[in-house]
């Protein structure tokens, strides 16, 4: 057996009186100090002491102190545990109060209380000297016996425990390196018991008696396991020792039951997490991290908060694309079809766009400047980057970067921050599962800058063709390949943009559209698309192009068409609602009813004139007649105009 190194008391002891929960020698516990005397001790000892001596109290259990030090201290417990404050926390809220981390030395009785004010103060005796313990060879028959006993059902319990929690383990090295005679206060302390067990094993001053009623403590908690075992009504207990009563996992096994079937399942992820880990295309470093990250895993318990964390950062690992791609099918004839079905106008950009796929195509690869498209908003500079993936045939993917003021944003945070994750760049990947996808930056020019770094410095890595087949983003904390990437950024000025970034862009200026430009790209492409949206067909909506002047003076006013695409979709809610309701035969009626008295300008009932009905009777109308969106109907439903144009409408 070891030999101990004895512990001397001093021979007078500061008193903490407490009355939740009882220290045993050899045990760690946190107490909250809130009365008067207690404070005073914490306050003129523990802080302002600056020798080791000065931080060993005198912990007295079962023993309330009384809220203000004018009262007499109440009958103090006989027996002590001398204890070593090490740490000390301090609040004021919601009255001032510490929080005492306390270690038990050894016990102690009170001799004399030698003073009361302003903390108790008395002369004690030392009762353990550990020094003094028979060591197992010398030992007397009778303490031979019962601490060999004792031993083996201490051992018998800890082995019942998981041996993969590193305090169980701990706690089993410990069994055989520390003197038997600490053993039951120690264990004592850990396993569950009551305040009132714990008292009397404190006062149990004689090993002998000690070691007796340590016993029946313990067979009741090894009883109490294997009923656990058995029922695997295993429960979580606020106690933090539940972790030392968690059963070993590999006698638990009771097929059938739930939890059972749940932890099944979890092993059954993580072999299919390791499988996918080997079979994965991932590069050596990563591989290396997977297999030294599953390999902690396996040893965890899966209480543990890093638990999920690691496993979630493995299934980020294998879900990424680390070399899957797609096939780039470019044909620029092809392409320039595409691009001119899909916008209108915007000659400039649809030409510098095809320049730039041709060069790519040519040069069989994508190092060049990452073009920007600057202009005002709605003029379609993210349609025309998702029409630059469509002709690739690569995934598309947007990256909003309005008002990120985070670096962490693009480039992850760190794995040890609490709620930590992959940055943009890497969450786009994931998404797309490709490594070559379009990505779409947009709004590069309302990037912000904060403490938490500046965002852009981090894009400057992702765009630049020479570093960005290395970006390591702070989650992964290994380099991934962003070359095959082809980045597009949009911006609506280039003012904001911060210069090291614009110097490697090159901007695509996108003017705003003229009004014919606008009628033009409405009925082409917009109200298609809302008809499609709120499945309507051309048979039961008809909007004049002068309908759309309208809309364009009236109603709107942007260099854009998102305002009048927005106007054009409420004009289709409010006929699917006619048309849902199947009223829409009526609505025609009334409509026609009301265009003729006030008098609705003449192309407009031009317009109407191939469906112009004069039977008032239902059976009359043909069936498919469309609702006629006029000036008047535009008022119903889009309110009175915002911008009198009336002029406007005159001059087309
Ligand atoms: N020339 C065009 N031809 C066809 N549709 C267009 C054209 N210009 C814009 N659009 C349509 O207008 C809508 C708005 O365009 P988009 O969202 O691409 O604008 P944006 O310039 O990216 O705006 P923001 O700067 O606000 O992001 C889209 O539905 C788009 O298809």
């Amino acid at each position: 057996m070891s030999s101990v190194n004895p512990i001397q008391i001093p021979s007078r002891l500061p008193l903490l009186l407490t009355h939740e929960g009882v220290l045993l020698p050899g045990s760690t516990m946190r107490t909250s100090v809130d009365s008067a005397r207690n404070l005073q001790l914490v306050r003129s000892r523990l802080l302002k002491g600056t020798s080791l001596q000065s931080t060993i109290l005198g912990v007295i259990p079962n023993t309330p102190d009384p809220p203000s030090d004018a009262q007499d201290l109440p009958p103090l417990h006989r027996i002590g545990t001398a204890a070593l404050a090490v740490q000390v926390v301090g609040s004021n809220w919601p009255k001032p109060h510490y929080t005492l981390l306390i270690t038990g030395l050894c016990r102690f009785q009170i001799v004399q209380v030698l003073k009361e004010k302003p903390y108790p103060v008395a002369e004690v005796e030392q009762l353990d000297r550990l020094e003094e313990f028979p060591s197992a060879s010398d030992s007397r028959e009778g303490l031979g016996e019962l601490s060999e006993q004792f031993y083996k059902y201490a051992v018998q319990l800890v082995e019942m425990l998981d041996m993969s929690v590193p305090a169980v383990a701990k706690l089993r090295r410990l069994l055989d390196s520390l003197p038997r005679e600490a053993l039951p206060d120690i264990l004592t302390s850990i396993i569950r018991t009551s305040n009132k067990e714990k008292l009397q094993i404190l006062d149990a001053v004689s090993l002998e008696e000690r070691f007796k009623m340590t016993i029946p403590l313990l067979v009741r908690q090894i009883e109490g396991l294997k009923l656990l075992q058995k029922t695997r009504k295993h429960k979580q207990d606020d106690d933090k020792r539940v972790v030392a009563i968690r059963p070993v996992r590999r006698i638990t096994h009771i097929p059938g039951t739930l939890e059972d079937e749940d932890e099944k399942e979890d092993n059954d992820d993580i072999v299919m997490l390791e499988k996918k880990i080997q079979t994965s295309s991932m590069p050596e470093q990563a591989h290396r991290v997977c297999v030294k990250e599953i390999r902690r895993l396996k040893k965890m318990p899966q209480s543990m908060p890093e638990y999920a964390l690691t496993r979630n950062y493995l299934e980020l690992m294998v879900e990424l694309p680390w070399n899957k791609s797609t096939t780039d099918r470019l044909d620029i004839r092809a392409a320039r079809i595409l691009l001119d079905n899909d916008h209108y106008a915007m000659e400039k950009l649809k030409k510098r766009v095809l320049e730039y796929l041709a060069v790519r195509q040519l040069r069989h690869n994508l190092k060049g400047p990452i073009l920007c498209f600057v202009g005002p908003p709605g003029v379609g500079k993210t349609s025309v980057g998702r029409s630059v993936a469509k002709t690739l045939g690569r995934e598309f993917h947007r990256i909003a970067l309005g008002g990120v003021c985070d670096q962490s944003d693009i480039r992850g945070h760190r794995r040890t921050y609490v709620g930590s994750m992959p940055g943009r760049i890497i969450n786009g990947l994931k998404t797309v599962g490709v490594n070559n996808p379009v990505f779409l930056l947009d709004e590069v020019d309302k990037l912000g800058k904060s403490l938490q770094g500046d965002p852009a410095a981090a894009l400057l890595e992702v765009l630049d063709p020479e570093q960005n087949h290395n970006f390591t983003d702070h989650y992964l904390n290994v380099a991934f390949d962003l070359s095959q990437v082809l980045f597009i950024a949009t911006a609506n000025t280039t003012a904001t943009i911060p210069p090291a970034l614009l110097d490697r862009m090159e901007i695509i200026q996108v003017p705003g559209y003229t009004q014919e430009e606008k009628i033009e790209i409405a009925h082409r492409h917009l109200i298609p698309k809302q008809l499609e949206q709120h499945g309507l067909t051309p048979q039961q909506i008809q909007i004049p192009q002068i309908t759309t002047l309208d809309i364009i003076t009236r109603y709107t006013r942007e260099a854009g068409v998102r305002s009048l695409d927005r106007r054009l979709g409420a004009i289709c809610r409010a006929v699917a609602v006619k048309v849902a309701e199947g009223q829409h035969k009526e609505a025609k009626l009334d409509h026609s009813d009301m265009t003729e008295g006030e008098g609705c300008r003449e192309h407009i009932l031009e317009d109407a004139k191939p469906e112009s009905v004069d039977d008032t009777t239902d059976l009359a109308l043909p069936p498919e007649m469309p609702i006629l969106i006029d000036f008047h109907a535009l008022k119903d439903i889009l309110g009175p105009p915002m911008y009198d144009m009336e002029w406007a409408a005159g001059a087309f």
